[in-house]
């Protein structure tokens, strides 16, 4: 990294000065998962130190519990989580530590039909607040875009970015409000070895302004080892060694274990981590106390960069000045910017991703307008012919099953997705969840209006319904109704699914529903004891709402193209379907219920999804 972009990189940091430099020890951390016979201890009694304004890596084989570590100490593990972590000395509190650390996950979940200036904008205004200027937002977008390397590719979109640019994105929408402490986890994994150091070495200088930056590597290289200030080396759960590169082999000369020659120390060091040397990891895990001592070879020169808090005098003048900064911010547990500013910055981001996105929008639009000229040519001019009555009634369900999986399976096959954005994002205290669920039920709402209003208009008059206005819109208001239940039903499945489970639970879940229509089975012919499954299926309210909007109101005698029509009464008809003293009032409440009841539904299932992350 040159000089310019150094000085550069420290301008950031001072310009945001909102955080103090923090220390973060742990100690006696124990990790438990399962119940019973199958509890399994994960962590041991793990302690350690991260300090400021140093780089250090989380170094062990695969399952030796780096992540589970990384998640622990970053707050997003909790539960099955035993010991303490201290920031600066003092407990730590996790709500306030979220708005002081950042996490960024091994796979960048970002917003892939933003472009990376979208979505650096959206990050600023969303970290910086309405204190600071439209100018120095900009400013700060550029000076983060240029310290990345990232100014080329500003208007390129980030389903086009390679894996290291996706990478610095991701750690540089973290920079904004200046995190004290940055967590990653494997930020170097799919990277060549060029981009590795360069990942690494910017790491290195976001640390040298202050920040404790601490990150999970898998196989360094030897170069690579000597870029970290401290190495943090884990074992089946323990810490065998805890201090600086140039340390390492001189502490496992004590164990005896000597690096053979032309061996890359990392590998040496995860060898002797997977037990390949035989059983000495005990003896190294009691040799650092478990974490508790960080060793320092006596022969190497001590680290060129200490803490930013040590207490070798290093900045002890600003600690009173850090005491007051932190009391600052334990009494601002709000989010950098108001619910308000949130929910439009969100609208905003949400309604590009969304046009873009081609699935959402230009298939789906498509598939509304051919469905529509095909419903229309095979129902044609049955509306008005007592003689094909049945054919009308089926067209007016089968609307109904087509709008409902039209806005339920985008919904589905998308929202899994962007629920993991939604989680690194809020849990790195971007904004509110509420206000995330607000911006994304508004965004959604027009394309939920206009897709079944194209679709209804082709197939109301191909179908010869009653030109009648009134008519008309009370179909359109059931049509309308369904879709944004079938999207309700769409975020009720994505909030706690994984994709491919919500792509088969989804219309699972809508086929109770379909049955209790009154379509396949008379209302008065279901037994009584499952009578009650009539009234909580949406499909009822909107079949027989669009059934009361066509037949009901007075409707004169149909035409009849044969000899006889046994149902040239309108009120005939909706006697067979029992439909004759329905309510469409009534159908609307119930439509009106159901489209709250999922959206709170969603709310809290994905509150207790978040909450559950870790
Ligand atoms: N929820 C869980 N249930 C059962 N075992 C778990 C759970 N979470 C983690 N583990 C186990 O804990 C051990 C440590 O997992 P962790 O992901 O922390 O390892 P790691 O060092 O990060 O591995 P890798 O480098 O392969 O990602 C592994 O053996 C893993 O199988």
């Amino acid at each position: 990294m040159d000089v310019a972009v150094k000085l550069e990189m420290c301008r950031l940091t001072t310009q945001n000065q909102t955080n103090v430099p923090l220390d973060l020890t742990f100690h006696d951390i124990c990790y438990t998962v399962g119940k019973g016979k199958n509890v399994k201890n994960i962590l041991h009694q793990m302690n350690g130190t991260l300090k400021s304004g140093q780089l250090t890596a989380i170094l062990g084989p695969s399952g030796a519990g780096k992540s589970s570590l990384m998640n622990i100490l970053a707050g997003f593990k909790t539960i099955g989580v035993d010991g303490r972590v201290n920031l600066n000395g003092v407990e730590r509190n996790l709500k306030i530590f979220r708005k002081q650390s950042a996490y960024i996950e091994q796979y960048d979940h970002l917003l892939q039909n933003l472009t990376v200036g979208e979505y650096m904008n959206a990050a600023a205004h969303l970290k910086l607040g309405n204190g600071v200027s439209q100018v120095e937002k900009k400013s700060n977008i550029e000076l983060v875009m240029k310290t990345l390397g990232l100014s080329n590719n500003e208007h390129t979109r980030i389903s086009r970015l390679s894996g290291g640019e996706c990478k610095r994105l991701s750690i540089g929408v973290e920079l904004f409000d200046n995190p004290a402490i940055l967590f990653l986890d494997e930020p170097t994994s799919g990277l060549d070895s060029s981009s590795t150091l360069q990942c690494v070495a910017l790491l290195r200088e976001i640390a040298r302004s202050g920040r404790t930056v601490v990150a999970t590597i898998h196989q360094p290289s030897s170069r690579l080892l000597d870029h970290f200030d401290n190495l943090y080396i884990v074992a089946s759960g323990s810490c065998i060694y805890q201090g600086p590169p140039g340390s390492l082999m001189p502490y496992l000369k004590t164990v005896n274990l000597n690096c053979p020659s032309y061996t890359n120390p990392a590998d040496f060091v995860l060898d002797v981590a997977s037990g390949e040397y035989g059983d000495v990891l005990p003896q190294l895990t009691s040799g650092i106390k478990n974490g508790r001592i960080i060793y320092e070879d006596p022969s190497i020169s001590p680290l060129a960069t200490p803490s930013h808090n040590s207490q070798d005098g290093v900045c002890e003048d600003e600690n009173e000045d850090d005491v007051e900064k932190m009391k600052n911010r334990e009494n601002r547990l709000t989010y950098a910017t108001p619910f308000h500013t949130q929910v439009s910055v969100l609208l905003e981001r949400t309604w590009r991703s969304i046009w873009r996105e081609k699935m959402l929008t230009q298939v789906r639009f498509t598939t509304h307008i051919l469905f529509g000229i095909f419903f229309g040519l095979l129902y044609q001019a049955v509306g008005n012919d007592a003689a094909f009555i049945l054919n009308n009634a089926g067209m007016l369900y089968f609307n109904l099953i087509f709008i409902v999986f039209t806005s339920v399976m985008p919904t589905v096959v998308t929202f899994p997705l962007e629920r993991k954005v939604l989680i690194r994002e809020h849990l790195n205290n971007w904004y509110s969840l509420k206000a995330y669920y607000l911006a994304k039920l508004l965004a959604d709402i027009p394309f939920q209006i206009i897709f079944p209003t194209v679709y209804l208009v082709i197939v109301y008059f191909m179908t010869g319904q009653p030109l009648s206005l009134q008519r008309f819109s009370m179909l359109l208001c059931m049509t309308i109704f369904t879709s944004l239940v079938g999207q309700g039903i769409g975020l009720v499945v994505g909030a706690v699914f994984d994709i491919q489970s919500a792509a088969f639970m989804a219309p699972t879940f809508a086929i109770p529903f379909l049955l209790f229509a009154g379509f396949f089975i008379n209302f008065k012919s279901i037994p009584s004891y499952m009578n009650w499954m009539t009234y909580v299926s949406f499909f009822r309210y909107g079949f027989e709402g669009s059934m009361l909007a066509i037949y009901d109101y007075d409707r004169p005698p149909l035409d009849c193209s044969e000899p006889y029509c046994y149902f040239r009464f309108p009120q005939k008809f909706l006697e067979k379907f029992d439909m004759a003293h329905s309510s469409y009032s009534i159908c609307v409440v119930g439509m009106l219920v159901y489209f709250v009841v999922m959206r709170v539904a969603g709310y809290f299932l994905l509150r207790f999804k978040v909450k559950n992350v870790g």
